[in-house]
Parts: structure tokens; C-alpha cells; sequence
């Protein structure tokens, strides 16, 4: 088995995975979570993957991240580039205010305390919550929870955007007021996003390319380009048509597994 390598060859923004392969464990107990998993993502383009559980979402996005080595194959960055990860969990200190959980990153990245403040009020205007900086996290709403989670992720100055499930455990509304705002966010920052859904739907609402990822292990089996032009609507016919080929594929994948 090759040892994987994160390679800082490609352009800003690019991710290029090739042949990417994940074990866990050994011998018997061993689980091939990902075969030989290649995907190309240009810099700017928002790329959702959708698949059944268990298929390898999670394990793909933390090998990117850098949280964990992949068995082998190798995961192409930009210079120097290290992605933002999002969570369906916001994940914030609960002890720290909403500025002082936007700080952390800017803090370990050494600014000085005057360019942080800016920074940090800058932020709070981009994720619309420069009333609620003084906040802690348990006096917010889930959507808003979320918000700073964006504005701490988008401290770290990446143009690389993770994201697992982020707006999974909110409700349609909030959810639906999120896509709109993470759209935003990605065309002004010019930022490429790699989104992980379970929500076929909210991947044809968002993405410019639906990939499908086979039931464990994971790999790619298909791929669709959004054609549909922006700003959409979840609801709208030509995002509901492509939710539904996506749904047709996702269901045979997972009838062929008896899941
Ligand atoms: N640390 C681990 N040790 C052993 N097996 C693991 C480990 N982490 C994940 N797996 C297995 O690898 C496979 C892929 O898991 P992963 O969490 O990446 O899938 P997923 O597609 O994100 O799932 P879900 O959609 O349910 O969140 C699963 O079969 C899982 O049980």
C-alpha cells in the first residue's frame, strides 16, 4: 500500500483527489471506507457530494481537512492552502463570546489585537450578526450558532471551504435562509466548497456539480453539473427536477446494497 501524500502543487483553491484509498483497522477487522476515490474541484466551484450513510463522506472531508492520513493515494492542495472545516455541530467555546469564538483563529494566525477587532467586526457584518457580539453561544439560535461558526471558519483567511452536514439540524426556514447567505459568501470570497448532504434537494439548491459516492466502499459513481441559474429556489421545478434524477441514482445505489 502507497503512503498518501497532501501535495502543494495545484493552483489556489484547486482540490485534487487521486486514487484516494482509506482503511480502518487491520487483518479482519479491517474497513475499506474509500477505493480509489479521484475528483477534481476548480477553484471557485461548489461541489456537494451526496451518498448513502456510512458510505464515506465524513472520512473523505477529514482526510482533506488533514485530520487523518489517507491508507493511500494522494490529495492535491494549493500552496500552502489549509481548508476551513464546518460541522453540523457549530462547535464554539460556550465560555467565549461570539467575537472572542471569531478571535480564536485570528489569534493563532498572530494578528495583533487592533487588526483582530477590525477583523472580527468585518466578519460579524459578512454573517449579518454585528448586533450579537457580545453574546455567548447558548443565548443564540441554532441558525445564528451557525453563523458564527461561518464567520470563525472564514477567519482562517482559506479559500478552501469544508462542510459536513452544516445546516443539518436546523429547520427549513433557517436552513433555506442560510443557503442564500453561504451563496453569497462563496461569490464574494470567491471561495471553492466541498459540501457533504444527505439533503438532495439543498445539494441542488446549492451546488455547481452533484457528485454520488457508492455505498461503502466509497466511490464515485455520479456526477451532474447544475445548469440551473442563480439565485434558485429549493423549490423551484428545475431544482426539484435535478433533486429528483440525483434521488433515482441515490436509490438504486442503495437498493443494489439491500440498505
Ligand atoms: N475510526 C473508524 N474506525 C473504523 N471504521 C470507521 C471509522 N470511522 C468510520 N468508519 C467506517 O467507515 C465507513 C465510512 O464512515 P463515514 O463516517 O466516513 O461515512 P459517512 O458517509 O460520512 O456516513 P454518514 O452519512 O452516516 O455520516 C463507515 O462504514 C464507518 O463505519
Amino acid at each position: 500500500m502507497t503512503s498518501t501524500s497532501t501535495t502543494p502543487r495545484s493552483a489556489t483553491g484547486s482540490v485534487a483527489l487521486r486514487g484516494v484509498t482509506k482503511v480502518y483497522g487491520q487483518g479482519e477487522q479491517a474497513v475499506l471506507a474509500l477505493d480509489g476515490l479521484s475528483l477534481d474541484i476548480a477553484p471557485g466551484e461548489f461541489v456537494c457530494m451526496v451518498g448513502a450513510s456510512g458510505c464515506g463522506k465524513s472520512t473523505l472531508l477529514n482526510l482533506v481537512a488533514g485530520l487523518d492520513r489517507a491508507s493511500g493515494g494522494a490529495i492535491e492542495l494549493g500552496e500552502g492552502v489549509n481548508p476551513g472545516l464546518m460541522f453540523q455541530e457549530p462547535a464554539l467555546f460556550p465560555w467565549l463570546t461570539v467575537e472572542g469564538n471569531i478571535e480564536v483563529p485570528l489569534k493563532l494566525r498572530g494578528l495583533p489585537r487592533d487588526q483582530r477587532k477590525e477583523r472580527v467586526a468585518e466578519l460579524l457584518r459578512t454573517v449579518h450578526l454585528s448586533e450579537f457580539g457580545r453574546k455567548r453561544p447558548h443565548q443564540l439560535s441554532g441558525g445564528m450558532r451557525q453563523r458564527v461558526a461561518l464567520a470563525r471558519t472564514l477567519a482562517l483567511e482559506t479559500p478552501v471551504l469544508l462542510m459536513d452536514e452544516p445546516f443539518g439540524a436546523l429547520d427549513a426556514m433557517t436552513r433555506d435562509i442560510l443557503h442564500d447567505e453561504l451563496e453569497r459568501i462563496w461569490t464574494e470570497r470567491k471561495l471553492t466548497v466541498l459540501f457533504v448532504t444527505h439533503n438532495v434537494r439543498e445539494a441542488a439548491r446549492l451546488a455547481d456539480r452533484i457528485v454520488l459516492l457508492s455505498s461503502r466502499p466509497g466511490r464515485i459513481i455520479y456526477s451532474t453539473e447544475v445548469a440551473v441559474p442563480r439565485p434558485r429556489r429549493i423549490d423551484s421545478p428545475e431544482v426539484s427536477a435535478i433533486a429528483a434524477e440525483v434521488t433515482d441514482r441515490l436509490r438504486k445505489e442503495v437498493g443494489r446494497h439491500g440498505q
